[in-house]
Parts: structure tokens; sequence; C-alpha cells
């Protein structure tokens, strides 16, 4: 998995490529890596397919109720601690290793949140097994200034297909989360970079197509008897 995300002047983007493999298998071509925690809190998991997929949906549970009984909007830290806590009382062995970002009444806000449960808060961050290719990325074109919402989306996307094409754990297509203030806006494969096309059915070739450079026929001895000998 390569999963990413960066804050920009207005929100929060992240995004996952969608490859799930099972050893040297493929065992999902365009899995959902970008999970819903709440309107604008939104999830990557890299790891243990079903432990990203239910710790997600557990917090997510967990969190609505809170936010019900505060009578507030729930926050990205609230959620956060929610799973470092979770995974920590776990020692580990649940194989969650999550990219936490959204927008609340106190800002806009990125974590990470790692299997044994520390956690981490930054302005871009990658996880998975093309996290590197991913930060590679990051590191020469991230800048300190505030980038735009287009400039965020092109980076992630950049970031993802890194992983891609670079990490065999991360593959086919990039998916995408847009958070802002205003909306959540999810492009799901907003990238098909590895797209199969219809192979040809059949291969005919005209005669000649491929030069006939020498012949040489070799008659073996045993066989000289069958042939007539032919006298003009
Ligand atoms: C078979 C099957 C379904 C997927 C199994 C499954 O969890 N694959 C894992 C790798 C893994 C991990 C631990 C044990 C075995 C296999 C996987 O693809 N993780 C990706 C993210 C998830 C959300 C798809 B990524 O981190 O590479």
């Amino acid at each position: 998995t390569t999963i990413v995300g960066c804050i920009f002047d207005g929100g929060v983007v992240i995004a996952a490529d969608t490859r799930a493999t099972s050893g040297p298998i493929v065992a999902d071509k365009n899995c959902e890596k970008l999970h819903y925690i709440a309107p604008q809190i939104w999830c990557a998991g890299a790891g243990t397919a079903a432990d990203t997929e239910f710790t997600t949906a557990i917090i997510s549970s967990q969190l609505e109720l809170h936010a019900l009984s505060t009578g507030r909007k729930p926050r990205v830290v609230t959620c956060m601690t929610m799973l470092k806590q979770h995974l920590f009382r776990y020692q580990g062995h649940i194989g969650a290793y999550l990219v936490v970002a959204g927008v609340d009444p106190t800002g806009t806000h990125l974590f990470t949140v790692h299997a044994h449960g520390s956690t981490d808060k930054l302005p871009y961050v990658t996880m998975g097994s093309g996290s590197l290719a991913a930060m590679s990325v990051f590191e020469t074109k991230w800048k300190p200034q505030a980038l735009s919402r287009e400039e965020a989306v092109e980076l992630c996307s950049e970031a993802i297909q890194a992983g891609i094409f670079n990490d065999l754990g991360s593959g086919s297509n990039v998916d995408v989360a847009v958070i802002t203030k205003e909306k959540t806006t999810l492009l799901r494969n907003y990238i098909r970079p590895n797209e199969r096309v219809p192979k040809l059915r059949n291969y005919v070739f005209a005669r000649g197509s491929t030069a006939v450079l020498n012949e040489k026929i070799t008659i073996r001895k045993q066989d000289m008897g069958n042939f007539a000998t032919v006298h003009d």
C-alpha cells in the first residue's frame, strides 16, 4: 500500500493506491483504502485489510456517539486519540497503519497512527510499503508556502503514482479525498494509470512477413532408399 496526506490552504487531501495483496498475489486490483470516519474526517489505511476496515468503523461509531453526547462536531484530535488508545491496548496485534485527516472547529489537521499506538502530527505524511517512494516525491516537491487545492491534489496523486510504479505492494489506481470546511469530495479512481487494454484475439501474419534467410534440407541415411532413382 501507498497512502499519503497533505495539508493545503483551506483543507487537507488524502490519497491511496487500490492494490490488496496476499503474498505475491494481487488479491484485489481496485480496493478502497479511504475510510469515512465523520462528514469531515477521513482515514487512509495500510496494513491488514480487515484491521484497517474494522478499526476505522469502530472509531467512527464511537466518535459519532461522542459527538451526540457532547452536542459538538467531532474533532480530528479526538479521532486520533481514540485510534491510538485502541491500537496501543492491542500492543500492535491489530495491524492498522493509518493517516487521519480532517477539518473541525479548531482547524485543519493531519495525523499518522501506527499499529503500536504511536502518532505524529505533520503537514504531509506517507505510510505503507510504498511510503518511501511517495516520500521521495514530497521531499522533492513540497514547499512550506501554502499549497493550493490543485497543487495538493497533484502532489498527492504524484506521490501515490510513485508507489504504484515502484512498490510491488502498491498498484492499479489513485483514489483521492479532498476535505475542506465546506465539504468533502471523494474522487474514486481519480487516476487510472494501469487500464487493461483489450488484447487481440488472434494473430495472423501474411506469408512472407518473416524473410527466409536460408534453407537446409537433411535426409537421414536410413531414408535414402525411399526415393525412386530419377533419370532424364
Ligand atoms: C487475501 C486477501 C485480502 C487482503 C489481505 C491483506 O490484508 N493484504 C494486505 C497485506 C497483508 C497484510 C497482513 C497479512 C497479509 C497480507 C494488504 O494488501 N494491505 C494493503 C492495505 C489493505 C487495506 C488492502 B497495503 O498495506 O499493502
